[in-house]
């Protein structure tokens, strides 16, 4: 264990991949640079996390972005980061100049029935709540007793998840349904070749990171679960205060 409670393997992970001449630092945003708190509209950022994104966002040769299920606008609020910092919303589709795939008017049409779905699940089972997103929409149900949580998960994934065109992510306490196909992974790919970077690292908590690690390589890249749950990162951390030292170094490293 290194002297700020990294272990060793990682640490020296975390020197290799900061010698790349370019290198691309992104990362979740629940569960990793903020805690998993009862209301999405609750999580806000860890600032030690924060702080050394920004670092990272103005260190020579390094790109800093976030890449989150939410949706773009509600990132940047919650997030408070500046514009320095690449931010990617609706689980890796949606960039600053918009979304990676067009929206139609049918899946415009095909959303709204979605969210009427899900607004009829959440007035059906208590604490269910409905999360809108411009190409998504989330059923959360952390709040729901348990037997109401399971109810309305079966709910969705036999009705609206089951409809054609319509892609199902499952996540913590949430499932959400997108009219396009959405994919972390392949955002990661977009940032690794417009910034031309030699390595990239990433850190995510969630089911749909896993898309994200599986498009890095293991020789030049480094790939970290935050939590636990099965993984296919190479490294894994505890928390997001663990995240939050990880950036720290990154930034030290990096400047
Ligand atoms: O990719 P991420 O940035 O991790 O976003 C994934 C989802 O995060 C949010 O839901 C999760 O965090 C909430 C706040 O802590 C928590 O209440 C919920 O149970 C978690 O699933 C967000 O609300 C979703 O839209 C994101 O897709």
């Amino acid at each position: 264990m290194s002297s700020n409670g990294i272990p060793d393997d990682l640490a020296a992970a975390l020197a290799r991949v900061c010698a790349s001449k370019r290198l691309v630092v992104a990362c979740d945003y629940d569960g990793c640079v903020a805690p998993i708190v009862s209301r999405p509209q609750d999580a806000v950022p860890n600032p030690a996390s924060t702080t050394a994104i920004e670092i990272l966002a103005t260190a020579p040769h390094t790109l800093a972005a976030v890449v989150s299920g939410r949706a773009l606008a509600d990132l940047r609020g919650l997030s408070g980061l500046s514009d320095s910092v690449t931010l990617i919303g609706s689980h890796g589709s949606e960039f600053d100049a918009g979304f990676s795939v067009p929206i139609t008017a049918a899946d415009t049409a095909r959303l709204n029935r979605i969210i009427d779905e899900f607004h009829a699940l959440a007035t059906r089972f208590d604490g269910v709540t409905v999360e809108v997103k411009p190409a998504s929409t989330t059923l959360h149900v952390r709040n729901a007793a348990p037997d109401d949580a399971r109810a309305a998960l079966a709910a969705a994934r036999s009705g609206p998840a089951r409809w054609p065109g319509v892609h199902t992510t499952e996540g913590k306490a949430v499932i959400e349904l997108a009219v396009i196909d959405t994919s972390k992974g392949i955002a990661l790919d977009t940032l690794r070749s417009r910034f031309d970077a030699d390595a990239v690292l990433y850190l995510g908590d969630d089911v749909t990171d896993e898309k994200a690690f599986a498009h890095l390589r293991p020789d030049a890249d480094v790939s970290i679960k935050v939590g636990d749950g099965d993984t296919r990162a190479q490294y894994r951390v505890a928390g997001t205060d663990d995240v939050a030292t990880v950036l720290q170094t990154l930034a030290q490293l990096r400047t």
